[in-house]
């Protein structure tokens, strides 16, 4: 039914009614349709105001019409985009007259950015990097986002793809052509320190792969602590807004609440927990372990402890910020505590937020944001840097099975963009050496 060769169209614009509304349509009867509707084919990538009409004369709407002539256009087909007054029978309206014509039909869900691929106009760190820019709602989140889907990240991948595939070439040159006089000796020597040096830069850039998924899906800040020592409390003082349920009676809290802030740029996810304690009952249990597995998974524990009340702490997971609560009911020293606050007063609040922050800079700090955000750049590109170092491990293997090393890390690489990495192989060495003379 959903045609790969069918012409789609789609409201590109947000929910209606709006000031403007773009209806986005790409496919090949693009041309034929925009006739139908407006009379003309628009000067290619000029805005014209047109009544738009249905066969039957009837006016839709007066709009601006632009048309993109394929390949040069964002799904690299033919593309007509219509922006018209947002209200909803209008757009309806479009979209009925659209439906009417052959092979046309609405697009599915990010169809329009398949097709872009599909036609080589972005490669699928790109289409990534869209789809964040398009959910991004916090400054850091943009940044990532746009570098990523304005092809920052990709020119660093074809980079290293390019070494891999002139390093693939030089290899199987001198495993072919080894008696040639064409061929300089001992090419791989060169290739090997390259891809000791490229190993190195893969490396490092993995390093930066955790601030990446900090930066794209947010810093997870959990309170954490015995029941009663006012986590509840400290998660409405901080996104100051009455969220979680606070009384008096220990074990209050069961399910994990999460509430987003946005501190510095930065996504930060903080999650209220069940307090830790032992029980028999099942809900408040149930509880406990979703909050077990909710510190398991943080960048940053807040450990919260009444000092008001005198207990031994345990449990305190290691890494975890101290944090003494109620300061109000019992002034005193910080002893062992990062920070003592109070929600009554507001003491320390300003110290915690501070405290947080600097722990949350210390991990999304990196000199470019052409950095992974996914854990699926993460395990390719592991694949990667470990097969270049198999091949670098045993300078005594045959050079065919160190060059299929290179070629399983070419692989992995290529799985990172979405290409496939064959073709090109041959351009290399012949390009290189004039093997056919
Ligand atoms: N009206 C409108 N605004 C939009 C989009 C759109 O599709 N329509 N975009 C959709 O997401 C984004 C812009 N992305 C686009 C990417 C490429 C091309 C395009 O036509 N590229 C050609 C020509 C480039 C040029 O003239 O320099 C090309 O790359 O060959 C258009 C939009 C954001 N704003
Ligand atoms: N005086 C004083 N009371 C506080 C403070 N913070 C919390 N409380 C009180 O301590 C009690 C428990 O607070 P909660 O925030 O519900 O504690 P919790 O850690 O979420 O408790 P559970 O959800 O049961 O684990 C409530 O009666 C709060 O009003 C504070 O800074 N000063
Ligand atoms: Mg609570």
């Amino acid at each position: 039914m959903a045609e790969h060769n069918d012409t789609i169209y789609a409201l590109a614009s947000g929910s209606v009614p709006a000031g403007v509304a773009v209806v986005r349509v790409s496919g090949p009867t693009v041309r034929e349709l925009t006739i139908g509707l407006v009379g003309v084919l628009p000067t290619p990538r000029r805005a014209m105001l047109r009544t738009i009409r249905t066969r039957n004369d009837l006016a839709i709407d007066s709009g601006l019409v632009v048309f993109f002539p394929g390949p040069a256009s964002f799904t690299g087909e033919d593309v007509v985009e219509f922006q018209l007054h947002g209200g909803r029978a209008v757009v309806d309206a479009l979209c009925r007259e659209l439906n009417t014509f052959p092979h046309t039909r609405q697009a599915l869900a990010g169809e329009f950015s398949r097709r872009a691929f599909d036609n080589g106009r972005m490669d699928l760190v790109e289409v990534e990097g869209l789809a964040d820019l398009i959910s991004a709602e916090t400054e850091m989140q943009r940044r990532l986002a746009v570098e990523h889907s304005n092809g920052g990240l990709s020119a660093l991948y074809s980079a290293w793809a390019s070494r891999l595939t002139r390093g693939r070439a030089l290899i199987e040159a001198e495993l072919d052509f080894a008696d040639e006089d064409d061929v300089p000796g001992s090419v791989s020597d060169q290739v090997w320190d390259d891809m000791e040096l490229l190993s190195t830069e893969l490396d490092q850039h993995l390093r930066d792969a955790d601030a990446g998924e900090i930066i794209r899906d947010g810093f997870k800040v959990v309170i954490a602590g015995e029941p009663n020592a006012g986590k509840s409390s400290l998660m409405n003082a901080l996104v100051r807004r009455d969220v979680a349920i606070v009384t008096d009676i220990a074990g209050t809290t069961r399910d994990v609440l999460s509430t987003d802030l946005n501190i510095d740029g930065y996504l930060v996810r903080l999650s209220d927990t069940a307090g830790l304690r032992h029980t028999e009952e099942v809900v408040e249990r149930e509880g406990i372990r979703r909050a077990r597995q909710e510190i398991a998974r943080a960048d940053l524990v807040l450990y919260l402890e009444d000092r008001s009340v005198v207990a031994q702490a345990h449990d305190v997971p290691a890494g975890a910020l101290r944090v003494g609560t109620k300061g109000d009911l019992q002034p005193g020293s910080q002893g062992t505590y990062d920070v003592i606050i109070s929600v009554e007063t507001g003491e320390g609040l300003p110290e915690l937020r501070q405290l947080i922050t600097t722990a949350l800079l210390s991990k999304v700090h990196v000199q470019s944001l052409a950095i992974p955000n996914r854990r699926r750049h993460k395990d390719s590109l592991t694949q990667c840097v470990r097969a270049i170092r198999t091949a670098l491990l045993d300078s005594e293997k045959p050079l065919d099975l160190r060059a299929e090393d290179l070629r399983v890390a070419s692989d992995a690489l290529g799985r990172v963009t979405g290409h496939v990495d064959v073709e090109n192989l041959l351009d290399v060495i012949f390009g290189e050496f004039c093997i056919g003379k």
